[in-house]
């Protein structure tokens, strides 16, 4: 981020007419637990310092959504007791992770993206069952790059109607899904999972949304977001982690 730029210059309020018809939109964002978090950048940053990079990344995405007037509220599902007290300082609601149920996995442990859909799953019909019809977007936890116009014309494009899906910057991976009106969200996240969205009928949506495409996986991708300027949360934990010699590359 530029030092002459104000210190946080993607949380600005976008405006945004609600229409009489549009119904509330719930975002859920999923983290899992913290000591297994972000394993792609064990090579460069030991277990602690990977806790902070995610606990500052889902900061900074959290009130990049809190500066987008069409989000009514947001859930972070997580098993992960500091994430969650993350989650409820800034004044987001936490569904608890339910632990995935062994029987439909034949007693083996699940693969990770079965655990994560089926978080997603769970927190969906929650939302749903306490909220009636509600529009749903999933959001990744990890875009300290997406400024709140991104998202706001995300969700106006996504408000056309059903199930639809924001591609990520590789084209493979999923940055954000949706589900409208009374679509099911039917989560395929995971692997090549813009391709597991689009065959199961998602719409991908066209925007110049560099940030919102972001998600943080691996060093270059970190080096793609700071070009792109990240929150203050972020910028700060990539200080520290520069500072610390163990962890410089
Ligand atoms: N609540 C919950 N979140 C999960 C689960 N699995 C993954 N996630 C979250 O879903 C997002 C994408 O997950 P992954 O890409 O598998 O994990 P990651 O920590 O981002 O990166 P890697 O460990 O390098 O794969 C991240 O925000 C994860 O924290 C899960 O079982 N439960
Ligand atoms: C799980 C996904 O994200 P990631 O890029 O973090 O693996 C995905 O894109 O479906």
């Amino acid at each position: 981020m530029d030092s002459a730029e104000p210190p946080y210059p993607h949380v600005v309020e976008t405006p945004h007419a609600r229409t009489e018809i549009e119904r509330p939109m719930h975002a859920i964002v999923a983290v899992k637990s913290l000591r297994s978090a972000k394993s792609r950048l064990a090579g460069e940053l030991d277990a602690d310092a990977r806790a902070d990079l995610v606990l500052a990344m889902l900061h900074d995405t959290l009130a990049t959504v809190a500066a987008v007037s069409a989000i009514d509220t947001v859930t972070v599902v997580t098993p992960d007791p500091t994430v969650a007290a993350l989650a409820y300082s800034v004044g987001v609601t936490v569904y608890a992770d339910p632990a995935p149920d062994i029987s439909l996995t034949n007693g083996a442990s699940p693969r990770a993206e079965e655990t994560l859909n089926a978080a997603l799953s769970a927190a969906a019909a929650d939302i749903r069952a306490k909220r009636g019809v509600v529009d749903l977007v999933v959001l990744q936890a990890d875009l300290p790059a997406m400024r709140p116009s991104e998202l706001t014309e995300a969700v106006a494009a996504a408000r056309s109607g059903g199930r639809s899906v924001v591609v990520d910057h590789h084209g493979t991976g999923t940055s954000a899904l949706f589900a409208c009106g009374e679509s099911a969200l039917d989560p395929r996240f995971g692997p090549e999972s813009a391709r597991g969205h689009a065959n199961s009928g998602a719409r991908p949506l066209n925007g110049q949304w560099p940030g919102l495409r972001t998600d943080v996986d691996t060093h270059a991708d970190l080096d793609t977001v700071r070009a792109l300027g990240v929150g203050p949360a972020t910028l700060a934990s990539l200080t520290r982690l520069k500072a610390t010699p163990s962890n410089s590359r």
